[in-house]
């Protein structure tokens, strides 16, 4: 009697029909042509609106790699990467960064802030960018700048922030515009246990919240309770 063929590995997820980020046969190969490294392999991921996937692994599997490749900061190799129904690799370089801007919210490990903007201006720069420096929108600001525990410290610029605090202005930021795709870089990496936690709920809440596709990638094993989905990259392959 004939076996069924085994399953893939389950990264696609329960809501892949409706996924907003959705990763197809994703091959990076980077490094020179002699001496060329693979740093995705074959990757298939969907998240769905709403969903929260944590993606955990050793240093050098490729954990920064596919968070730059579904952001559209790098081109794979192969494959397809959507984003809110449009391939990204279909898109010029004006279009991926167009397409990025209304649909992406890019948090990195180091926050990359306006040295001579505070941290209340770091937000509302993005919502001005965006076109959407209306009275709600500033009321957001505000929310988010408490919900992060940075009110207090708002009219501060970054030199005067410690590396945990511009970490969090960072993903405060990245939440100000409630984008349908939501990519995080070791969110908790500069913060107490504590305030890790508080960030990780805050993530998980915002992610409910406004149905956004939330991939966060982290070495941090205490808060990978509050994702939906855990994925571990090994050598480039996701499973
Ligand atoms: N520009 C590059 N040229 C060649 N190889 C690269 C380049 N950037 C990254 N790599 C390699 O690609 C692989 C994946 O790197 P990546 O930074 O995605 O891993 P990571 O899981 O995020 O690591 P870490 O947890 O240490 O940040 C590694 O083997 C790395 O050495």
């Amino acid at each position: 009697m004939n076996q069924p063929a085994p399953a893939p590995a389950d990264t696609a997820g329960p809501l892949e029909r409706d996924a907003v980020l959705r990763l197809t046969g994703v091959t990076l190969e980077l490094g020179h042509r002699q001496q060329p490294v693979t740093a995705l392999d074959q990757v298939e991921l969907a998240v769905g609106p709403g969903e929260f996937v944590a993606v955990t692994g050793p240093s050098g599997s490729g954990k920064s790699s596919l968070l730059a490749v579904a952001g559209g900061l790098q081109s794979p190799t192969r494959g397809t990467v959507h984003v809110a129904g449009t391939d990204l690799t279909g898109l010029d370089e004006r279009g991926r960064t167009a397409h990025r801007r209304r649909h992406i919210g890019y948090v990195f490990q180091h926050a990359n802030l306006f040295a001579s903007l505070t941290a209340r201006e770091q937000l509302l720069l993005t919502a001005h960018i965006a076109g959407r420096l209306d009275a709600a929108t500033r009321r957001r600001v505000d929310e988010l700048l408490d919900a992060v525990g940075m009110t207090a410290r708002a009219e501060h610029r970054p030199d005067r922030l410690s590396g945990g605090e511009r970490q969090r202005i960072g993903l405060a930021r990245a939440l100000v515009l409630a984008p349908e795709v939501l990519l995080v870089d070791e969110p908790t990496s500069a913060l107490d246990r504590a305030r890790a936690r508080d960030i990780v709920d805050l993530l998980a809440a915002q992610t409910r919240a406004h149905r956004t596709a939330t991939v966060m990638v982290t070495h941090d094993h205490e808060i990978l309770d509050a994702a939906d989905r855990v994925l571990t990259m090994r050598d480039g392959r996701l499973s």
